[in-house]
């Protein structure tokens, strides 16, 4: 029996005293404390916002606020009331986020309370409804770059299916009927201008523009310091040497997959705020000339350790072991003390680990770095400024990481595709942190480039909704890496797989303001996620929810690559995404955050569809087939051609989806109230232009009305599942077509590579 079945929850104990002693393990200005926090980093984002385009975001925010706008969704006419009050309104209302107006005195215990804010809100409101020009308005309060920055959030997605081997999603899991996507964008091949000096600034929208001309995505992301830049700016290199080397083939595929958009991580213009039009276009062009620049790598050292493809490594070099049997007499001169962490079973096989003395290694690999900074990206780091807010972490991961020694194992929590996860135990400090080993077995050609992209952007984010890791830790051999990260009780799937009672409209309101907080980080900082999920929500008991496995993110607005549009697993993945869209952007989480909030709201997974046709077909007879008057340009994705039923598109209100959540129930359906139906339906919403943003959803009505959100503090509590492996749980109940797949490919890896570590 799944180890998870064996759980006992407490929960009818812990709903049926929800606000007596089990909520007072926490004072109550606690969750003030924790709003205030997810308030302050989103401050700090809206300050980078501001920085970033200026003050006409600020007034276009406020002038936007009071909007009211119709736009059908879905098949039926619905009103798209954002939220009144300016977003600095909203967030400056703090603990009370809410200045949530309670029109009705009954609250769910642990609600958050409601303040006067409604009347500002309504009066804010008022006063943008008496200009009628409100929508010329606001187009011309748009800065140029929020404006377009509904648009421009873009990835090119020219995947074929030669190249979609890389990423984890990518494997021939369903055979759908698709037809092949159209062909490739062909690249320009105008001489590109190459401006390195970080002082251009492009328009996202243009660039966009230019980049559907030329085939070449601008460069777009979020600024990161930390020592992992280093690494992946060398991938990049490494990628276009060797495509140029006369390994296209595999260069080439690397190259458009993975080349990361880390080279240009401290020039970005949209980070750097400025856009001038003069510059618009250049970017694009300077990716294309760096794709063709033919220059020597920037340092062997890191094309050995990343792709493992020098002959004899270089001092300091990470070499991995049971990848280079043929060279084992050209070790690196260098290794980690041999020591037996806990958390490698395997270590019979350290005779191939590199004796390396500490100190040295440290030194060899500082003054690698500098090198490094000697090269064409030297300006990357060094001379272009982080934008003031941009989360930073000064982590420098290759100078001192520690032992995984230095922890202790408890258990194994999960094991998903790219990562074994335990809970440990720091000996220091005996803080209980997760640690997620990075898997290597499946690499043959060097540090994984998920691990890589997810190491990086966790490092570098840093957000009470997302989570954190720490540090960087080696195992007893340098290809045993692990991400040491704050250790969270549960995850959302697993949890309520367990649970007997569904979460109450207070919880999933607490659960999605979080979600969505930290996915406005996230878009704010140009990354998509791309596998959002319920088990990658992590919640723990302080009621606290947090985003985790970053192994699919995305910068968007990267060079052009054949992204695959197989991201996201199946029954979170977006319309425009099973019909092959070619481009994609922010929206494709928005779809995932509303197959989340019912699923949140059902305890059931909303469309759970076992190939992507059975997806689509599941999600059109929820929400009736799609066609050209409610999602313009439906009819030319790719994915249309095949012959689906056509099922009936009725008034949204009556939709079937309306019947899976009614308003009131005595069937024992999960109830939704109009507010919550809209905001969910606006999160289904199939033309992804018109599928509502993140920053519309966080101020919907639905979560100012009653039953408010529940505070934090408040939220019920559930035995840890720490004690359970959460993977042996799922390994009897795995509804996820994917996750099955995938751990049948990892059950033949591991028995092809005689057993993982752990
Ligand atoms: N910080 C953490 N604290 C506790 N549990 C965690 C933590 N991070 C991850 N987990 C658990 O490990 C599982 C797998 O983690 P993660 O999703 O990061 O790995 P993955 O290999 O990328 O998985 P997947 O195959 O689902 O993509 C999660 O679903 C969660 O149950």
């Amino acid at each position: 029996m799944a180890a998870g079945r064996n759980l006992r929850y407490l929960d009818n104990e812990l709903r049926d005293h929800e606000s007596n002693s089990r909520f007072s393990r926490r004072e109550s200005a606690y969750s003030n404390e924790n709003y205030d926090h997810a308030r302050n980093g989103a401050l700090d984002n809206e300050k980078v916002s501001n920085l970033r385009h200026g003050d006409s975001g600020k007034d276009r925010d406020r002038i936007r606020s009071g909007a009211r706008r119709r736009e059908m969704v879905n098949g039926g006419y619905r009103s798209l009331q954002s939220n009144p009050g300016s977003r600095e309104a909203f967030l400056d209302r703090g603990p009370k986020r809410c200045g949530f107006s309670a029109r009705s005195v009954e609250r769910e215990p642990g609600e958050l309370s409601s303040e006067s804010g409604s009347d500002d809100l309504i009066e804010s409101e008022s006063l943008v409804k008496d200009n009628g020009a409100v929508k010329q308005v606001e187009d011309r309060a748009q800065s140029p770059v929020e404006k377009k920055r509904k648009f421009s959030p873009i990835v090119w997605d020219r995947d074929d299916f030669q190249t979609s081997s890389l990423s984890r999603n990518e494997k021939p899991l369903e055979v759908t009927p698709l037809p092949p996507p159209p062909p490739l964008i062909k690249r320009s091949s105008r001489s590109p201008s190459v401006k390195c000096d970080g002082s251009s600034h492009s328009s996202p929208t243009k660039m966009h523009q230019d980049a559907a001309q030329v085939g070449v995505a601008e460069v777009s992301v979020p600024t990161v310091s930390s020592p992992v830049e280093i690494y992946s700016v060398c991938v990049v290199e490494q990628s276009s040497n060797a495509g140029q080397d006369g390994k296209q083939e595999d260069a080439t595929h690397m190259e458009d997959e993975e080349n990361m958009p880390t080279r240009h991580i401290s020039s970005s213009r949209w980070a750097a705020g400025n856009n001038s039009p003069a510059d618009e276009g250049e970017i694009v062009e300077e990716v294309e000339i760096n794709k063709r620049r033919k220059k020597p790598p920037p340092k062997e050292y890191f094309q050995g350790r990343l792709r493992n493809k020098s002959l004899t490594p270089e001092v300091g070099e990470f070499v991995r072991e049971g990848y280079r049997s043929s060279d084992s007499g050209e070790r690196g001169h260098h290794s980690l003390p041999r020591s037996r962490d806990g958390f490698d079973e395997k270590d019979d096989v350290k005779g191939d680990n590199m004796e390396i003395d500490e100190e040295e290694r440290r030194r060899e690999i500082s003054s690698d770095s500098l090198v490094e900074t000697d090269s064409d990206d030297e300006y990357v780091r060094h001379e272009t400024p982080e934008p003031a807010g941009t989360p930073l972490r000064s982590i420098n991961m290759l100078q001192g990481c520690r032992s995984v020694d230095e922890f202790e194992r408890l258990n194994k929590i999960d094991e998903g595709t790219y990562g074994v996860v335990y809970r440990a135990k720091d000996k220091k400090t005996g803080e209980i942190v997760a640690l997620k080993k990075v898997k290597m077995e499946k690499e043959r050609e060097g540090f994984p480039l998920t691990a890589l992209r997810e190491i990086n952007i966790l490092l570098s984010f840093h957000h009470p909704s997302i989570v954190d890791v720490k540090e960087v830790v080696v195992g007893s051999s340098l290809d045993s890496i692990f991400m040491v990260m704050e250790y969270m009780e549960h995850d959302l799937k697993a949890l309520m797989e367990s649970m007997k009672q569904r979460f109450s409209q207070s919880e999933v309101k607490c659960l999605m303001l979080q979600l969505l907080e930290g996915v406005k980080y996230l878009h704010d900082n140009w990354v998509l996620h791309r596998d959002l999920k319920t088990s990658n929500l992590l919640l723990n008991n302080r009621g606290e929810l947090k985003i985790c496995d970053f192994g699919l993110a995305r910068q968007y607005g990267s060079p052009l690559k054949p992204y695959t549009h197989l991201v996201v697993t199946l029954w979170y993945r977006a319309p425009e995404l099973l019909l092959g869209a070619k481009q994609y952007s922010t929206a494709i989480d928005m779809w995932s955050l509303g197959c989340i909030m019912a699923e949140l709201l059902s305890k059931a997974p909303l469309f759970n569809g076992k190939t992507e046709f059975d997806q689509l077909d599941k999600i059109f007879r929820i929400l009736g087939t799609p066609n050209e008057s409610i999602w313009p340009g439906f009819s030319k994705l790719p994915g249309v051609k095949v012959n689906f039923v056509k099922h009936q598109l009725s008034s949204f209100r009556y939709n079937l989806l309306r019947k899976k959540f009614p308003a009131t129930s005595f069937t024992g359906s999960p109830v939704l109230s109009d507010a919550g139906f809209d905001l969910l339906n606006k999160l289904l919403t199939y033309d992804p232009e018109r599928r509502i943003t993140v920053d519309d959803a966080l101020k919907h009505d639905w979560f100012r009305e009653v039953p408010l959100p529940k505070s934090k503090d408040f939220m019920p509590t559930f035995p840890a599942q720490h004690a359970q492996d959460r993977r042996g749980r799922r390994m009897v109940k795995s509804p996820d077509p994917l996750e099955e797949q995938r751990r049948k490919e990892l059950t033949h890896s591991e028995l092809g590579s005689g057993g993982l570590f752990g």
